[in-house]
């Protein structure tokens, strides 16, 4: 490639870490800088990217310290060498559905950026508040109780938006902040998701929604294409509908859309090129499903802060236990999701846990949860007819279901269909590294079954293939044990890039903005683009005769003790009717 060839900058603005990935027009990689927000900032009393008021069940962000990030990963792309006058195209992913509430002066102040002050030194008092809730929050119930029956129910509300009422979803979200920060919200200008949160800073102004990550609000009819009125009128609370349709703002239909040129102050600063163009950034999921050209027969499962499944797919089929929202690109397309808060971080309380027991804490601190995890039979089953161990472990508050932080272990006959609440025969934890596996992954497959073809060959209905990405997908058991239950024709991959996946979408949603003919569509651009012998590896094997279906019977026994441990909890007031 010419030394003056075009690059892309894709950035992701995520839970624990912001992320810049550069690449060139052939989709390659050249440069890649992290900001991981507790081991790099300062001033912050952050873990793991957030502050907790246990009191409330919030989990905020302060939004200075994005801002910190940003100037962190330009000045490490800048000392690596990046040539920043060959960057054609900025896009950007951020985690979904956490808003940032910008103060009256903030378009002055963007537009005015001095290139000789960090963005912390002079934007630290654009915003009416200094915290963007995150996803993880859990403070909103009173509110999607209100959501759910704005539209009669939680049934009609999915039907509406692709989702029904969930805690961390915008549109709760902000009802909350007018009902406890009253005078802050009549002082808020203009109200972002973290994604156009990030175009803004780039553009100099505020940028509008994107078209997939404003399905994360609550707010937006997706058969309609615009904002459900009876939704805004709710969410505006004493506040008036006009004021909230100005804070909120338009929403383009086009994902590639040029926003503008880069802000004069990046020019002058990093030395980008004044023709550099701004395309609209989108939801961390959303780009997530753009780091390859995913087929409607595949699946993803992201393994962040939070494991996610998704899936592109033509078919809207709207549940109250999952989401559909618009796909990123491409018209006519939906994303499929399903999102548990219960993630990584859960993982990581297993895998403490064992490297405790077992007073060893290896300098790859998965080593030992690993090897029990493979050491371990498929759901702790020494012969057939030993019962199915399976449990829900969450630390925190999770999504689908709906249930408070707890943990419950039970055995499950599939023979005779007896589930039972017991921690008899449970080893732990040593038998939790491969439960809490399979609990996340049996969720998965439960509630993707409607969504997975039939291959043909006699086979059962699964995906074609797996793609793993995010921070766990370089584990090789985590995908050995994805392979055995969600199947996949073809096996478990995992992107070259690891777990860049994310800010990778955004870089290649940049290069198809930029680079589209007219009408080309984004799987079109990519997919012939994309090489995939160099861009993905087979990691695991998929679908496995016998041990598959073994975990088909063991879906019947997952979800009677959901339904169990629901129940126990909506009897002792805790959860609600999922
Ligand atoms: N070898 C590993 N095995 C399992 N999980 C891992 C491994 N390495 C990192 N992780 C997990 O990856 C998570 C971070 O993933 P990442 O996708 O980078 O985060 P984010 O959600 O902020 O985008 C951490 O919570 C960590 O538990
Ligand atoms: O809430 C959701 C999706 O609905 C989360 O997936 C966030 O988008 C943040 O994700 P990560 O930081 O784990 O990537």
């Amino acid at each position: 490639m010419a030394s003056d060839s075009p690059l892309y900058i894709g950035f992701d603005l995520s839970t624990q870490q912001l992320k810049g990935l550069v690449v060139n027009s052939d989709l390659k990689v050249v440069h890649a800088a992290k900001f991981d927000f507790d081991a790099d900032s300062k001033g912050f009393p952050i873990k793991k990217g957030v502050l907790n008021n246990e009191a409330e069940h919030e989990v905020f962000a302060p939004v200075a310290l994005w801002l910190q990030a940003l100037d962190g990963v330009l000045e490490s792309l800048r000392k690596q060498g990046l040539d920043f006058r060959r960057v054609k195209g900025i896009s950007g992913a951020g985690q979904q559905h956490g808003s940032v509430y910008w103060g009256q002066n903030a378009e002055s102040l963007l537009r005015n950026l001095d290139s000789s002050k960090s963005l912390e030194e002079q934007l630290e008092d654009a915003f009416s508040h200094p915290y963007s809730p995150n996803w993880q929050d859990s403070s909103t119930q009173n509110e999607c109780d209100e959501f759910d029956a704005a539209l009669g129910d939680r049934k009609h509300l999915a039907q509406a938006t692709g989702s029904k009422a969930h805690h961390r979803f915008t549109g709760p979200q902000i009802l909350r902040f007018t009902r406890k920060h009253p005078g802050v919200y009549k002082k808020t200008s203009r109200i972002s998701l973290v994604s156009s949160f990030l175009a803004s800073l780039f553009l100099g102004h505020i940028a509008p929604f994107d078209i997939s990550d404003v399905c994360g609000m609550n707010l937006w009819n997706i058969k309609k294409g615009a904002y459900d009125e009876r939704l805004i009128q709710l969410c505006s609370g004493a506040f008036g509908v006009e004021d909230l349709k100005q804070k909120l703002g338009e929403v383009p239909e086009d994902g590639g859309l040029h926003l503008g040129s880069v802000h004069a102050y990046f020019v002058e600063r990093f030395g980008f090129s004044p023709d550099c163009t701004v395309i609209s950034a989108t939801g961390d999921n959303p780009a997530t499903i753009l780091a390859l050209p995913l087929l409607p027969s595949d699946a993803m499962v992201s393994l962040g802060t939070s494991t996610t499944f998704l899936m592109s797919t033509p078919s809207y089929k709207p549940d109250p236990a999952t989401h559909f929202f618009n796909h990123p690109t491409t018209p006519g397309l939906y994303m499929f999701m399903l999102c548990y808060k219960n993630g990584g971080l859960a993982r990581e309380h297993v895998r403490d846990a064992i490297n405790e027991s077992l007073k060893d804490t290896p300098a790859q601190p998965w080593a030992n949860f690993d090897k029990v995890a493979l050491q371990t039979a498929p759901l702790g089953q020494q012969s057939p007819t030993d019962p199915m161990k399976m449990g829900l472990f969450f630390p925190r508050h999770e999504i689908v279901p709906n249930i408070p932080k707890g943990q419950w272990r039970f055995t499950y006959d599939a023979n005779t269909g007896n589930l039972k609440e017991t921690t008899d025969g449970w080893n732990s934890p040593q038998d939790e590294a491969r439960a809490i596996i399979e609990s996340q992954l049996l969720s998965c497959r439960l509630r993707s079954r409607d969504l997975t073809e039939n291959p043909g060959g006699g086979l059962p209905s699964q995906p074609r293939r797996v793609y793993l990405v995010g921070g766990g997908s370089k584990n090789k058991a985590i995908a050995k044990i994805a392979g055995e239950i969600l199947g996949g024709v073809e096996g478990v991959y995992s992107l070259d890039v690891g777990d860049n996946a994310c800010a990778l979408g955004a870089a290649y949603k940049a290069v198809w903005g930029i680079e589209r003919q007219p009408g080309q569509t984004f799987e079109d651009l990519i997919g012939q683009r994309w090489n995939e012998a160099e861009f993905i590896e087979k990691i695991a094997d998929g679908y496995q005769k016998g041990v598959f279906e073994q975990y088909g019977q063991a879906i019947e026994g997952f979800e009677k003790m959901e339904l169990q441990v629901l129940q126990q909890v909506a009897e002792k007031g805790d959860g609600d009717d999922y």
